[in-house]
């Protein structure tokens, strides 16, 4: 097609809006269009083509609902140019600045003297654009043809027009039934129940999810009255108020909301459920569509689970076990068990602080790579660690982890126990166990008591213990180990009297139960020691008594404290342990000594038996090699001591044989040692000899003293001795030879008349061989060939 020059026409510029007037231009013509022309008539048979040209194109508008525009324009342009004889038509639409060509006929016709004409559409219409003729006549827009053609235009303007409302309906038309069957679909679809209620309370719909929900299908209650129907009896007034309020007053409490209400099921069930009610106003009228959910399901569920929060929260709160929860590292949750370990009853004190606060900075390391673990133990591993309480105080803690979810966060639940009492009592089984070891392997009763006062010490802190053995007469109580106390109060204080008002320690032997005196420097129990203990800085002193089988008192123990207090009451049980372990360290000692008693003294006299002169006599016998010592050896036999059993009875034998021996040991010297070798036969050991005349001063001595007669009731037993002596070195090496020669120097003695001694000479060798093996004596009856034991 070709358009003219410059295509001028064709721009909106060029056009004339507010008319239908036409451009025209002639191709033999400048560029300015031609206004003179309408004043040419046009042949009456072009006029007939174009009022065809315009009746068909009016055909095509009233027939073209269901076309496609382009189609009918194109039907248009072909009918303007068969009918109205024009070289081309074409409809040129504007469509936001930029032209296009709708619909055309004829284009590429060339003729030698055309001209072409542009009648554009009203720009205020909605359609904007022009119909573009091209004439093959040089007068074809001229006179009345001009007309025509204008009204052939806004057919084809009016067609557009048309078409364009009738698409645009369509598609409103094609949105609206979307819009319906999404509405439709939505609401079927709905899990939620919706419901719509107009201003007098009347159900207008009521989906499918609200049939399923209610129990009753829309056809039964679209038109009823919804309080009638969905709430229940006891909250219908309600309802039907809050709908009055917000009719008059337009506010409401209710609407624009989620709410959690009680809702009534057609066969009368009441349910819970979750309504959001929205007013919407349609042509003055208000409709409130309620959107409603069960929440049946959920609030079961919620139940479950606050039941099982409340099960756990209650086994939590009830156990014995201190439980922390921590969350980062802060404390999250703690049940009453931790807020007592802790020492605290306001847990909200505690809550939100770091759990290592509470623990001894050396553990932390420990406790933070439990708390950090990426992959916890299958079975918690309890470990023990030093914790802290609110104030500060250490205890031993055992404790476990778990991980668990706590407020939808990963959390670490901590089961601690305070293990500071199952330590106590291993370290006392463990120095229980010590002592015991001490007492088993034969230690001495000193070192035994030291160590219990040692441990105690230890256990106490700062206490300082003595260990005090009672007197075999029960008077009073003499210190066996006091391994911390100044020596000098020890020193002072000597033997403690049992007795009321005696100290802390007398006191507690007298009552036999423990003394506790906070303040030496005001209780009168210590009145007759006060000056001695404040002199040495003791201010405080607790004394336990120390018993042994049958609850006999052996001694007490006490624990002395430079400040005015009390042992703590964890240590009470220690120190009874403690003096259990002393009275056993005690008896066993008793025991062992009176073993030993037996084991080396005679019964009847209490002086040394045989086989301890004969340790005695080894002792003697080294030191006087060693040093060049000379001792002497007695051997002693009573006279005619038979007479005094035949005569008197044994009884009175026994008392002769007591008193006599008890005589003989007064008159020698400690360091002399004098043993009853059995019946009425002695030895005696006489050390540190300078010459022979002492043996004999000590001869005389005990001659004397067997001389003097012993009372027994009415009878005055007389006996005499004999003795023998023999000399070391001169009358023997050894113990064997001396002993011989003292029993044959004692033979003489008996022979010469009783009541005598005779140191041991040479000639005396002869009746020693003759009484060969060896005249040793034993016990009972005097006589050779009973020797001492090796
Ligand atoms: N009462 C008593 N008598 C005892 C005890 N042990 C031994 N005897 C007796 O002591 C006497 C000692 O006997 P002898 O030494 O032979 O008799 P004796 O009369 O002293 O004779 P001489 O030594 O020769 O003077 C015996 O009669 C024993 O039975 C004892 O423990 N108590």
């Amino acid at each position: 097609m070709h358009f003219p020059k410059g295509n001028a026409l064709l721009t909106h510029k060029t056009m004339r809006h507010d008319t239908l007037s036409p451009s025209i231009r002639g191709t033999n013509q400048d560029d300015e269009p031609s206004r003179s022309s309408t004043s040419l008539p046009a042949s009456l048979s072009y006029l007939g083509a174009l009022g065809a040209a315009l009746r068909a194109v009016r055909r095509l508008c009233s027939g073209s609902r269901d076309q496609d525009l382009n189609t009918v324009l194109e039907q248009a342009c072909r009918a303007v140019v068969q009918e109205g004889g024009f070289a081309s038509a074409t409809v040129i639409l504007l469509d936001h600045g930029t032209s296009r060509s709708a619909g055309a006929f004829g284009a590429g016709v060339e003729c030698a003297d055309d001209c072409c004409a542009s009648f554009p559409f009203p720009l205020s219409a909605a359609a904007a654009g022009a119909l573009v003729l091209r004439a093959r006549l040089p007068d074809g827009f001229e006179g009345a043809a001009l007309g025509f053609i204008a009204e052939i235009a806004r057919e084809i303007h009016g067609l557009i027009d048309n078409m364009e409302r009738e698409s645009e309906r369509r598609a409103l038309e094609a949105d609206l039934v979307d819009s319906e069957k999404f509405t439709s679909a939505v609401l079927t679809a709905s899990l939620d129940s919706i419901v719509t209620i107009n201003a007098r309370g009347e159900i207008i719909s009521f989906n499918q999810a609200a049939e399923t929900t209610f129990g009753c299908s829309a056809q039964d209650v679209i038109g009823r009255q919804f309080s009638d129907i969905l709430i229940p009896p006891a909250l219908r007034e309600r309802h039907r108020a809050g709908m009055a309020n917000y009719l008059a007053t337009g506010t409401s409490t209710m609407l624009n909301r989620r709410v959690e209400l009680v809702a009534c099921r057609a066969d009368g069930t009441l349910f819970p459920v979750e309504i959001a009610v929205v007013p919407v106003k349609i042509e003055g009228s208000t409709i409130f569509t309620a959107f409603i959910r069960d929440i049946s399901a959920l609030k079961q569920a919620q139940t479950v689970l606050q039941n099982r929060a409340a099960r756990y929260r209650h086994l939590i709160e009830k156990s014995p076990e201190a439980i922390i929860v921590c969350c980062e590292g802060l404390l999250g949750l703690l049940n009453p068990a931790a807020c007592r370990m802790l020492g605290t009853d306001q847990p909200d004190r505690l809550l939100g602080r770091s759990v290592y606060d509470f623990v001894d900075p050396d553990f932390r390391h420990h406790l933070r790579s439990a708390l950090e673990a990426k992959v916890p133990p299958a079975v918690p591993k309890f470990v023990e660690q030093i914790w802290m309480r609110s104030d500060g105080t250490r205890f031993n803690a055992e404790l476990g982890a778990t991980h668990i979810t706590f407020n939808d966060k990963r959390a670490i639940q901590l089961v601690v126990r305070d293990i500071t009492e199952r330590k106590r009592a291993e370290a006392v089984q463990v120095g229980q166990n010590r002592i015991l070891n001490m007492m088993a392997t034969g230690a001495p009763l000193p070192e035994i008591l030291s160590e219990i006062a040692h441990f105690i010490e230890e256990r106490s802190g700062h206490g300082m213990c003595a260990i005090l053995q009672l007197s075999e007469d029960g008077g009073s109580l003499s210190c066996l180990a006091a391994p911390s106390l100044p020596e000098a109060y020890v020193d002072a204080l000597g033997d403690i009297a049992v007795g009321p008002g005696q100290g802390s320690c007398g006191t507690a032997a007298h009552r036999m139960a423990p003394v506790m005196v906070t303040s030496i420097a005001s209780d009168p129990l210590w009145q007759s020691y006060r000056e001695q203990a404040l002199l040495h800085g003791l201010m405080a002193c607790t004394s336990w008594p120390i018993f042994g089988r049958n609850r006999k008192l052996l001694g007490s123990i006490a624990l002395y404290f430079r400040e005015e207090m009390a042992p703590a009451p964890a240590d009470l049980q220690l120190f009874s342990v403690c003096a259990n372990l002393a009275g056993v360290a005690m008896e066993r000692r008793a025991s062992e000594e009176k073993i030993r008693f037996l084991a080396h003294y005679d019964g009847l006299t209490s002086l040394p038996n045989r086989f301890l002169f004969k340790e005695y006599l080894d002792l003697a016998l080294r030191n006087a090699k060693r040093h060049g010592n000379k001792f002497a050896l007695f051997f002693l036999d009573l006279d005619s001591f038979k007479e005094i059993n035949d005569e008197l009875g044994h009884d009175a034998g026994d008392h002769v044989l007591r008193e006599i021996a008890r005589r003989m040991r007064g008159v020698l010297r400690h360091t002399d040692k004098i043993a009853r070798m059995g019946g009425d036969e002695f030895y005696v050991l006489i050390e540190e000899l300078s010459d022979g005349r002492y043996a004999s001063d000590v001869a005389r001595k005990l001659l004397q003293e067997a001389a003097r007669p012993v009372r027994f009731g009415a009878a005055n037993c007389a006996v005499s001795a004999s003795i023998g002596i023999s000399i070391y070195p001169d009358d023997g090496q050894d113990a064997p030879t001396l002993l011989k020669n003292a029993d044959a120097a004692m033979y003489r003695a008996k022979e010469s008349g009783k009541n005598g001694f005779r140191f041991y000479s040479d000639d005396m060798a002869a009746v020693v061989a003759a009484n060969e093996p060896v005249a040793l004596r034993g016990p009972g009856r005097p006589g050779p060939g009973t020797a001492l034991p090796r």
